[in-house]
């Protein structure tokens, strides 16, 4: 065990450095949260796995150094470091860093900063539900399969129970389930809940985390998360020692513990068994397998694809793992949707399917791999929803193709609005297009379907529910619809729904970083610099008689010219313009990188050494 003696030497001098910001975990150690802290931080100390002997081991000998250093004191707490609290915001998410060991990524989502995001939510929820002190409202909580989910969700707590809140924890969940909670009627299981909260940072790497939040009107938008993120600074500057301690043994005193999952995955059983007319195992034969990709997904196989009668054996990665040790859980990374079109393969499937960390993403393979994922999946989804509401709309991202458009309008007879990238942005203008009322600014459009290139996808018969694991329902349906009907031939009948979508030659997406320590920015924000860039190459296209503006475009610069076209928009959250071309051939596309290239060699900020490297290939 020296190995452990040195570790635990190593952790020790660290904990001392930064003791200033650990206090906080050590005002009460013989609390669940300051030994998990252990556990996580050896687990992975150094960037290396630890066997669960040498954790335990470790673990004795530092739960006794906590014990000597643990001295609850009753004045302010002058020791919190100061926090940015506005620089979590990511879009509609709060996302940080939750490990340390990743160098120049400091631990921005500390134990206390989490506790007065939670607490600062309660009182939002407090005041939207215009809650009375008669019956406390209830907050469910889960988390994905990451390292630092365990310590989030004590400190989560401690914020719903110190603001006066119930708390009911779900453990290992879903994003999708998280929002479903509040929309659940069942007693027995605390449900309908308040307010949800999942700890996720959905496809970042380990060492990240966030949380997304819901009422039963959907996930909270930008403009909530920051008045959340305003009050959670005012909260963190006020705490006090006695008042963490005491939000802390309510949370103790009162968190309860629900399966909530199993009621979940029985929703999507039922959903599967009623478009199949109540037959109980309307997937009995198809062998289907699943990639969760050590996330959270794994429960699809066993406790929804089991249950219908598919055989899943060949499904990997099931098991929780918040290292990701296979491959990034993202049905978008060319690595992960390589994995389970190999596993499909293997297996002689019928069908794959992959999901995201947190299942708000997903992705299918068919029997003789080919991936429906970004403007597949939309396509194939697209004609299941088509067949079922003829004519509808499709609300899809900014980046999808210009075949897809074609595919919808003149295959499917249905109409594409291509609107800005975001999942959030898709279905709010999904649910835009559809309330018939003048003040939403409505045009009382029917949409019944909003989904992104990411593999976000959101349908109205679902209560515009951003769920991975309900995209893949539908998949399901279609494949069980069509055996009863007497079709045979597995996923084909899903081919055969997207066949005539004309895909691109090449397909590329290269990121442009804008570098905000450069004299060109210092000053002003990367946002204006940005918005500067795309100006100026759309004046370069109006000049170009090769390019042609899209008519119609809600975010960034898209022109079409030489058989294919791209887009240079703002990233959502990063100092990135990321820059999509679609071409025929890898000759046009280069001409489209060019184009793009002389327009915007002026900004010395922007760094285009991406597209430099795509136009020397
Ligand atoms: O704008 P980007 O940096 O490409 O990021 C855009 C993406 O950000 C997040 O991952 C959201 O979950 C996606 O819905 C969105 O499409």
């Amino acid at each position: 065990m020296a190995v452990c003696e040195k570790i635990v030497e190593n952790v020790i001098v660290a904990k001392n450095r930064v003791l200033k910001t650990n206090q906080y975990n050590q005002r009460d150690c013989c609390s669940a949260a300051a030994p998990y802290n252990h556990r996580n931080f050896l687990s992975f100390h150094g960037g290396k796995k630890l066997s669960f002997s040498q954790v335990d081991h470790c673990m004795k000998i530092l739960v006794s150094f906590d014990r000597v250093l643990s001295a609850p004191s009753t004045t302010a707490v002058p020791y919190l470091e100061k926090v940015d609290f506005m620089k979590l915001q990511n879009g509609s998410d709060i996302r940080g860093v939750a490990v340390a060991g990743v160098e120049g990524e400091p631990v921005t989502l500390t134990e206390p900063v989490t506790e007065a995001i939670a607490a600062a939510f309660s009182a939002w929820l407090l005041e939207m539900k215009r809650a009375d002190a008669s019956k406390p409202l209830r907050v469910s909580v889960g988390h994905d399969s990451r390292i630092s989910a365990q310590v989030l969700q004590d400190a989560v707590s401690q914020g719903i129970a110190g603001a006066g809140l119930d708390v009911v924890q779900y453990g290992l969940a879903s994003t999708p389930a998280m929002f479903n909670s509040t929309l659940t009627e069942d007693e027995a299981f605390l449900c309908p809940v308040d307010g949800a909260i999942m700890i996720t940072a959905s496809h970042l790497p380990y060492n990240r985390n966030g949380f997304k939040f819901f009422t039963n009107s959907g996930g909270l938008g930008k403009a909530d998360i920051k008045i959340i993120l305003e009050r959670a600074a005012d909260i963190y500057k006020s705490f006090t020692d006695q008042g963490l301690m005491k939000s802390k043994r309510k949370a103790s005193e009162s968190i309860k513990r629900l399966d909530y999952m199993t009621v979940y995955t029985s929703d999507l059983v039922k959903a599967v068994r009623k478009a199949a007319e109540n037959i109980e195992k309307p997937l009995e034969g198809f062998h289907i397998v699943v990639d969760a990709g050590n996330g959270a997904g794994g429960f699809f196989a066993e406790k929804v694809l089991q249950p219908l009668g598919a055989i899943t054996s060949g499904s990997q990665f099931l098991e929780p793992d918040g290292m990701f040790p296979n491959h990034i859980p993202n049905p978008e990374d060319k690595t992960a949707m390589k994995s389970i079109t190999q596993a499909v393969l293997e297996n002689k499937a019928d069908l794959g399917i992959i999901f995201d960390t947190d299942v708000d993403r997903s992705a299918a393979v068919d029997s003789i791999g080919h991936e429906f994922n970004r403007n597949r999946l939309i396509a194939l989804m697209s004609a299941i929803v088509l067949e079922e509401h003829p004519g509808t709309t499709i609300v899809t991202d900014s980046v999808t193709s210009d075949g897809l458009t074609t595919f919808i309008e003149k295959k499917l007879g249905g109409k594409h609005h291509r609107f800005k990238r975001g999942y959030k942005n898709v279905i709010d203008e999904a649910v835009r297009l559809g309330v018939s009322d003048l003040l939403f600014n409505s045009v009382g459009e029917e949409s019944h379907l909003a989904i992104e290139t990411s593999g976000h996808g959101a349908l109205r018969e679902n209560h515009w529910l951003d769920d991975g694991a309900y995209l893949m329902v539908k998949v399901l349906n279609k494949l069980a619809s069509a055996r009863a009907s007497g079709i045979a031939g597995g996923s084909k009948v899903l081919t055969d729904l997207v066949e005539g979508l004309q895909e691109p030659g090449v397909a590329v997406e290269l990121r442009l970083k804008i570098d905000q320590n450069h004299p060109d920015v210092k000053g002003g924000s990367f946002r204006e610099y940005g918005e500067a860039v795309l100006q100026l190459l759309e004046n370069h296209i109006e000049s170009d008689p090769k390019l042609q503006k899209a008519p119609v475009n809600y975010e960034g610069v898209r022109a079409s010219g030489f058989g294919g076209w791209f887009l240079l928009r703002l990233s959502l959250h990063d100092p990135v313009l990321p820059l999509n071309i679609e071409a025929t051939s890898h000759e046009d596309a280069l001409k489209l990188g060019l184009a793009v290239s002389s327009a915007v060699k002026e900004f010395h900020a922007l760094d285009t050494s991406a597209l430099d490297k795509f136009i020397q290939t």
